[in-house]
């Protein structure tokens, strides 16, 4: 019922090395076409961390055991109650080599060349905020998958 607000967890995890982020080209499904962190849906029985560990290595190949929470996101769609809860995690501590799978491309970016025109609408407005080690939490309603119609974003302490 809409009293037990419909949230879905979702988890987004960046990969960072010396002024380079590891994007991830989506293939297909949610956000095709777009340049991402790695992630998904939070599975029953697993821990929010849990999912993101499982969903970095699923589309990247890539591990770490210290993945740090940075940001905590609600979309909103309008027209759709479902909420998604996006808990964003970041780290440079990781092993691996980053490997394509059916679902990631993944790439290196320098920083001053993230590819925001092929990214969520959003990701212009916080990845300073990730970049500069600043944990936030942010709010954006959607029309479509291309407009922004009302945000927040506010910097935090704790998440
Ligand atoms: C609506 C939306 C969803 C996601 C998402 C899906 C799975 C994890 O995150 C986003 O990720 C980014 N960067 N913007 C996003 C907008």
């Amino acid at each position: 019922s809409r009293s037990s607000m419909m949230k879905k967890l979702l988890t987004l995890v960046l990969i960072t090395r010396p002024n380079q982020v590891l994007l991830g080209m989506k293939k297909r499904g949610f956000g095709q076409g777009r340049w991402n962190g790695f992630g998904g849906k939070v599975e029953k029985g697993e821990t929010i961390l849990e999912a993101a560990k499982r969903e970095l290595f699923e589309e990247s190949s890539l591990k770490s055991d210290d993945l740090k929470e940075i940001g905590l996101i609600d979309f909103e769609f309008v027209g759709d109650p479902q909420i998604l809860e996006v808990h964003v995690f970041t780290t440079s501590k990781f092993e691996g080599e980053p490997t394509e799978s059916s679902e990631m491309r993944p790439q290196w970016f320098n920083v001053k060349d993230i590819p925001f025109d092929t990214m969520w609408p959003d990701d212009h407005l916080w990845f300073p905020l990730f970049l500069s080690g600043t944990k936030f939490k942010g709010y954006f309603l959607f029309e479509g998958h291309d407009k922004i119609l009302k945000q927040t974003l506010d910097k935090v302490d704790s998440l």
